[in-house]
């Protein structure tokens, strides 16, 4: 049924979304520049505040679109949660306002889209460029939980990447408060990218969750391909939930080790977020760069002798 409606909302056609949008409650005016692509029920655009000439990256979402309860519960969720972030690798929140036909959310415009598209440009990356990544994935997860929030769809899509070369962790579609109730009905109409075996048992699922996903992105950038991937979902499954997956040999003994730690079926054995990045041997013993040239977008950095691995 749900599909059904999903399918109706889609052929009618969307109201077109103004050229200038209007912020009721700042009198704030956005000029609706290119469409950025589609995220779920939205259509995103870049937009500039025509006072301060500022980009921001603006979800537009159809209130055709998010009718039914459940539908509108998961955006009012996304806002709720989001609005109430403030760290320098979480994507910046800016606003949120409605007219009569959508809701607009104004987010930080990150200008080289996601991990995506620089691993699909890439192939694989080097270990000090995953360093450079990892850490601040790591730190932005620890952040969540720090206060008490479970993103549960951590993957590479959700990683986007600003001007400067720095990582936000983006997309509180799917996120949710600890103590609320985690069996919500967000799991079920959500189906996260590197789902947790506990979670594929029915289990209970918390933050862990998230570190079993950044061990799905660790090895994904390493590797190129994700750890459990194969031609059907079953089959996928099967091998999360029996631990089956295989590093290449040629991935270094430390980063093989913290992969191993991170994709750990028992949640408990998973590493320690708020201090991975300083205690463990792959970040300590290895050079990790404190800032990265544009040009990984595109081509393998030349790092210096002194830190060649
Ligand atoms: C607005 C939705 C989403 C997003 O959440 N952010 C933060 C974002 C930022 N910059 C960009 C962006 C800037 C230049 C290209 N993309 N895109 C973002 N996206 C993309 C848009 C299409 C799918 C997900």
């Amino acid at each position: 049924k749900g599909t059904r409606n999903s399918k109706i909302a889609k052929c009618y056609p969307l109201p077109d979304v103004a050229q200038v949008v209007i912020d009721p409650d700042t009198q704030r005016r956005y000029f609706r520049g290119r469409l950025l692509g589609k995220g779920g029920f939205a259509r995103c655009y870049e937009v500039t505040d025509m006072k301060t000439n500022q980009g921001y990256a603006c979800k537009v979402v159809a209130k055709a679109r998010i009718a039914k309860p459940h539908q509108r519960k998961k955006i009012v969720n996304e806002i709720e949660i989001h609005r109430s972030l403030n760290y320098p690798y979480v994507v910046g929140f800016h606003g949120f306002f409605e007219d009569d036909k959508n809701v607009y959310i104004l987010l930080e415009l990150c200008s080289r889209k996601s991990l995506v598209q620089l691993l699909k440009q890439r192939k694989s990356l080097l270990e000090p460029e995953v360093r450079y990544f990892m850490r601040q994935a790591i730190k932005a997860c620890s952040y969540l939980h720090s206060q008490n929030i479970i993103h549960r769809d951590i993957k590479l899509g959700n990683f986007f990447i600003n001007n400067d070369m720095q990582l936000k962790l983006g997309d509180f579609g799917l996120a949710c408060r600890v103590g609320a109730s985690t069996h919500d009905d967000m799991t079920v109409c959500g189906t996260p990218n590197y789902i947790a075996p506990e979670v594929l048992k029915k289990g209970r699922h918390g933050y862990e969750v998230d570190t079993w996903a950044l061990g799905c992105v660790m090895y994904t950038l390493l590797v190129g391909r994700p750890p459990f991937e194969t031609m059907s979902l079953k089959e996928t499954y099967t091998r999360i939930k029996t631990n089956q997956y295989v590093i290449p040999s040629r991935i270094s003994r430390s980063a093989a080790k913290l992969i191993q730690k991170f994709l750990s079926n028992n949640p408990q054995s998973r590493p320690c977020l708020h201090t991975v990045c300083e205690t463990d041997e792959f970040f300590v013993k290895g050079f990790v760069p404190s800032s990265l040239p544009s040009s990984c977008c595109m081509v393998p950095p030349r790092f210096t002798a002194l830190h060649r691995s």
